[in-house]
């Protein structure tokens, strides 16, 4: 999945041209979003694109119920949800999806936030004040994600096996926090490389900066595939 983390749609549209015939899902995140909105993601899928709305609602339950309905509405593939908001509020998202299939939507994979990929072990227990270890607090999480029926979660890879084992292997894994070997790790805490990630059986990767910010964007996708391969 690479993430399109672009302030201006125009930015956007030269990633996807400069990638065009790679099959990849295309992440709309809330930079893009907010600044190219519905009319955006309308066009990726025109172009066949399977598209991952990454908008990280985080609300009281109405309003996640409403944002899920008007989602599904748009025809995304996949969106996420803050597990944090807890068991009722991801409930709601999934009513919101069934208002939304009502009314004409295709059906999306809904996934739940853990924690994070930029929290590191210390600042989950001293900053936010969770105590354990990140591994337990993803997994709990999923957990949660998935009382409330939803399909999976976001995650680091390096939480990808425990989640498996206490959700089940068709629970759906989506891990950012991907660098390749040498990369720049940036703002990202937990991460691993994408042939590493795979190895773990994660089903999705999100990558975003080793991609967009390369001097050669197709190139640089192109020997991450080759890397996994
Ligand atoms: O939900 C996400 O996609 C997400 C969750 C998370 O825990 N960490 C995370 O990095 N992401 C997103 O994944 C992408 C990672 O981008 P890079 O760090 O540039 O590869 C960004 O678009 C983030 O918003």
């Amino acid at each position: 999945m690479v993430a399109l983390d672009y302030a201006y749609a125009e930015q956007a549209e030269a990633l996807v041209s400069a990638l065009q015939g790679i099959p990849c899902y295309m992440k709309v995140g809330m930079q893009l979003f907010y600044s190219a909105g519905p009319q955006f993601v309308a066009r990726l899928k025109e172009k066949g694109y399977q598209v991952f709305l990454d908008l990280k609602m985080h609300d009281i339950p109405n309003t996640v119920k409403g944002g899920a309905e008007s989602i599904t509405r748009m025809g995304v593939d996949m969106f996420n949800v803050h597990a944090a908001g807890g068991k009722t509020m991801m409930e709601a998202a999934m009513e919101g999806v069934d208002k939304g299939l009502q009314a004409g939507g295709l059906r999306p994979v809904v996934i739940g936030v853990t924690q994070l990929t930029s929290t590191s072990q210390a600042v989950m227990n001293d900053e936010i004040g969770i105590a354990g270890t990140v591994e337990e607090a993803v997994v709990r999480y999923a957990s949660l994600a998935k009382s409330a029926g939803l399909n999976g979660v976001v995650a680091s890879p390096l939480e990808v096996v425990r989640i498996k084992q206490a959700c089940g292997a068709g629970f759906v894994t989506v891990t950012p926090g991907i660098r390749p070997a040498g990369a720049d790790i940036g703002d990202q805490s937990r991460v691993m490389t994408p042939k590493e990630a795979f190895t773990q059986g994660t089903d999705f990767v999100v990558i975003g900066r080793p991609i967009t910010e390369a001097a050669n964007p197709r190139e640089a996708l192109e020997s991450i595939i080759a890397s996994v391969n």
